[in-house]
């Protein structure tokens, strides 16, 4: 494409500026075919971690790397041109120091060429979501249910019911948007906590498993589209039911290679179609 008819991607201040108005599109990608029949319909493609559950099997996100995300955030870039891709930075790779979380950080936005990264963190990354956007890394925080925290945090539930909790995820969601960071995930808490942040923080708030009145939504793209299998979270809705599709085509090749009906000599090289002169 010249550069002329190249098209500009949507940028984090871009996102930023969506604060209170139109609601923020966003939705995973992992590859870059999903990344293209996305990118014309959403503002923001996350590269999540999720990747670890969704695509490799795994029962947590924990055991995800940062090469695996390097990788996945190259071919989301390569598929999309429009879209505002963000990546996120895995377990182990930012919590260290400030140092650690730099230059890993840099390490992604380097290789991948993203927009920005996420991390997930409330009061305690403050520190380090400051010292990175200081230097020029534009980081999306991550606050409430930190799905990296899985195995500290008492499981996959959701968050804020007791009050000393609910205190500490707005103490959190402040502590985030004071330290720079452009806007911020909230998942897996009550509603009505959800809505007291978005209402709090002078920055985006995007929910997944959070409330209508957050300033946008995310959600697992394989989730909406019925191609994860292995748990349905209460939060998702499914707009398609792929995997039945995906099922229904592999039962109807596999009969058609068992009973010969596939491949057919249309599909075969060097054989004369009646009447043509190539193939
Ligand atoms: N495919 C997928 N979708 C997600 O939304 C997602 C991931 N993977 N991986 C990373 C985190 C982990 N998340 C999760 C994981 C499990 C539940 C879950 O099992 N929720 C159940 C309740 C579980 C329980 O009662 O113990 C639910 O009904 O919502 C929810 C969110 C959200 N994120
Ligand atoms: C669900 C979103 C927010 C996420 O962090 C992921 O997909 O890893
Ligand atoms: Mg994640």
């Amino acid at each position: 494409m010249s550069v002329s008819h190249r098209q500009k991607r949507i940028s984090v201040p871009q996102i930023r500026a969506m604060k209170g108005a139109t609601p923020i599109v966003s939705l995973t990608a992992y590859t870059a075919p999903t990344a293209a029949l996305l990118d014309d319909h959403v503002d923001l493609l996350l590269v999540g971690d999720s990747l670890g559950m969704v695509l490799y099997g795994m029962e947590t996100t924990v055991g995800v790397t940062l090469d695996m995300m390097i990788a996945h955030g190259q071919a989301v870039m390569r598929g999309s041109q429009r879209a505002c891709v963000i990546v996120d930075m895995p377990f182990g790779s930012y919590q260290e120091s400030k140092e650690t979380a730099f230059r890993n950080a840099a390490r992604v936005m380097q290789d991948v060429g993203c927009a920005g990264v996420k991390m997930e963190g409330g009061e305690e990354l403050a520190e380090t979501i400051a010292f990175l956007t200081a230097r020029g890394i534009p980081v999306l925080g991550h606050i409430g249910l930190m799905p990296q925290s899985v195995n500290t945090a008492g499981g996959f539930r959701a968050f804020g019911r007791a009050e000393d909790e609910a205190a500490q995820i707005l103490r959190d969601a402040n502590a985030v948007a004071a330290a720079g960071a452009f806007a911020m995930v909230i998942e897996g808490t009550i509603e009505p906590l959800a809505r007291k942040v978005t209402e709090t923080v002078p920055i985006p708030t995007i929910g997944i498993g959070a409330s209508p009145a957050c300033d946008g939504q995310i959600l697992v793209t394989e989730d909406v589209v019925g191609l994860f299998a292995a748990f349905k979270p209460k939060f998702v809705r499914r707009y398609a039911e792929l995997g039945n599709g995906l099922a229904a085509a592999t039962r109807s090749y596999a009969d058609d290679v068992r009973a010969r009906r596939f491949p057919a000599l249309e599909h075969c090289f060097g054989v004369k179609a009646p009447g043509s002169t190539a193939s």
